[in-house]
């Protein structure tokens, strides 16, 4: 009998395992995952081509034991990979044999470099307690990074100042230009006008609370990544009683983050007044300082790194067979296989090496996860039986359906002409606080589009992305409010 094994409960494992046992019930499939819980992708609607929506839920492990005869789930760590035996170890020195192995290991948050336990990064359900707590008491956070923790974020906390810290001159370029960031602006709260501590008074006490534990997160041992929506319903509340007050930091990163005698020792060398004495009262004290390279130091309660993700690769990285990519991920071939014979890798944890096709590319999303788990567990059962196998149809299309401040968001394709240099028009249409809408055209054929606001043209542009139609007959009445392209194209 094959043997399958899956390392990792996130949505790339637990998809991977459940497609091997929808498509091989004859076979063993075990689950290796470190943390508790599995996630679960629930509700999956397919609702155009490329486009998906679905649910994921947090499930005991036993729920994949209970629902699949052929799934074995143990909560456990990989610890050594022995590609040569076919083994591997676990932490507590279980040794499992494979035909087939899918490493789904997923990402950490690649956080700032900081020594702080106030440098906290977001992924998983633990994580996001941990930010909770610390936010309840907080009056001055600030957030780095401009793509889409930074982006949800700025718009759910409440109660609490925030500085923005981005390196650009847009708001969330992660995922829009300029002018999709001019038209989400409004949406944020009150700008505010926080004064920087490069100029705070030397009048000051120094009473810290250090209250922070050197904790799992300290450790950088997360779990699963959180799913759609995973700040809809939590209280992300700082201690503040008016609603939120935002700056946000232009064209500039974190230079330095300082503790309060760092601070206080470069106070007093940036006046050469190192003898004046340091007292008195506690309103200016914060728990760390941060400068910045445009010269402001702020002092705030806790970071937040939301500066991208660095994927789990532990478990490979001595074994120089593996190639790992340019973003640290184990390289994969069309078929999911690293260099290692029988050992595949999906979701975050992989750099997807083949020649993408031209409106696809990478990004560490869950709709990639879920995708690259399933097509993962369909090269490994066609490998079993010497069946050839051609890639899904769902690397075609870049295609990501989300929500930030409130509106639906849609991007398709070459979205911000992602691979054509300079060589592209756009066409644009712009309805105040309603809809915003940004096509890419290259040689007049439709290479991408932003889609802000419910509008239901995703599945025309989807189209024309794909089938590549000559539009520059249409010029600019392509986007015209007054024609109904959906009927034009259909
Ligand atoms: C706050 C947040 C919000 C997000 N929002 C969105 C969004 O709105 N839309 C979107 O598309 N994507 C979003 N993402 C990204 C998305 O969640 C991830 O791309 C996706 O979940 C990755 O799934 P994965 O299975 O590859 O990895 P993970 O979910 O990271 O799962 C990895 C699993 O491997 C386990 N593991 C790791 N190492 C070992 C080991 N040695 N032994 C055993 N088990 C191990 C972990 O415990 C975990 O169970 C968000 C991510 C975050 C953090
Ligand atoms: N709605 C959605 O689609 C969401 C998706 N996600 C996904 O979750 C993962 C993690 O999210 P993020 O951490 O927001 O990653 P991200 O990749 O979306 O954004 C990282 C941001 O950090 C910036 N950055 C990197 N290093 C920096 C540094 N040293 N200083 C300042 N800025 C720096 C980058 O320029 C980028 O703007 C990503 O894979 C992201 O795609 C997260 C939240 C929402």
């Amino acid at each position: 009998m094959v043997k399958f094994l899956v390392i990792g409960g996130g949505i790339a494992g637990v998809t991977c395992a459940e497609q091997l046992s929808a498509l091989r019930s004859d076979c063993q499939i075990s689950l290796i995952s470190s943390s508790p819980l599995i996630k679960a992708v629930t509700n999956f609607q397919q609702y155009a081509r490329s486009l998906e929506k679905f649910t994921v839920e947090e499930r005991p492990l036993s729920t994949l034991n209970n629902q699949y005869s052929n799934i074995a789930v143990f909560h456990k760590t990989a610890k050594n990979l022995d590609s040569s035996k076919h083994t591997l170890t676990t932490e507590d020195g279980e040794i499992f044999q494979y035909d087939k192995l899918c490493i789904c290991s997923g990402a950490s948050p690649k956080i700032i470099d900081s020594k702080s336990d106030r440098v906290i990064g977001i992924r998983d359900t633990e994580s996001v307690t941990h930010f909770q707590n610390l936010l309840a008491n907080s009056k001055r956070v600030m957030i780095v990074g401009n793509g889409g923790i930074a982006t949800e974020l700025v718009h759910e906390i409440t109660n609490c100042r925030i500085i923005w810290t981005i390196k650009d001159d847009s708001i969330s370029s992660t995922f829009f230009d300029v002018g999709a960031g001019q038209f989400l602006l409004p949406k944020l709260f009150t700008p505010g006008d926080e004064e920087p501590d490069n100029t705070l008074s030397k009048r000051m006490k120094f009473t810290l609370d250090d209250d922070t534990s050197d904790s799992d997160l300290a450790k950088n041992n997360f779990g699963s990544a959180l799913g759609p929506d995973w700040s809809r319903n939590l209280k992300i509340s700082g201690g503040l009683s008016e609603s939120q007050v935002l700056q946000v930091e232009y064209n500039c990163e974190v230079a330095s983050i300082l503790s309060y005698s760092e601070y206080r020792n470069l106070l007093s060398l940036d006046s050469n007044n190192t003898d004046e004495k340091v007292s008195s009262s506690s309103s200016n004290v914060w728990p760390i300082y941060v400068k910045l390279t445009n010269g402001k130091l702020y002092g705030c309660d806790f970071v937040i790194s939301a500066t991208g993700v660095t994927p789990n690769i532990d478990l490979v990285k001595n074994d120089p067979t593996f190639q790992i990519g340019k973003d640290g991920g184990i390289v994969v071939d069309d078929h999911m296989k690293t260099r290692v014979a029988n050992i595949y890798a999906a979701g975050d944890v992989c750099c997807a090496g083949w020649d993408h096709a031209p409106h696809w590319f990478q990004m560490r999303l869950w709709t990639q996860a879920r995708q690259m788990g399933s097509y993962a567990a369909k090269c490994m059962v066609a490998d079993t039986e010497n069946d050839s196998i051609s890639m899904d149809f769902c690397f075609e299309l870049f295609a990501h359906v989300t929500k930030f401040f409130d509106y639906k968001v849609v991007l398709l394709g070459q979205y911000n002409a992602q691979k054509l240099g300079k060589d592209y028009e756009i066409l644009l249409r712009c309805t105040k606080d309603m809809e915003f809408i940004k096509v890419i055209l290259h040689k007049g054929r439709m290479y991408g589009a932003i889609i802000i606001g419910e509008t239901d043209l995703e599945e025309t542009f989807e189209n024309l992305i794909l089938n590549q139609m000559d539009l520059s007959r249409f010029g600019e009445s392509l986007l015209d409010p007054s024609i109904d392209i959906e009927d034009y194209f259909d």
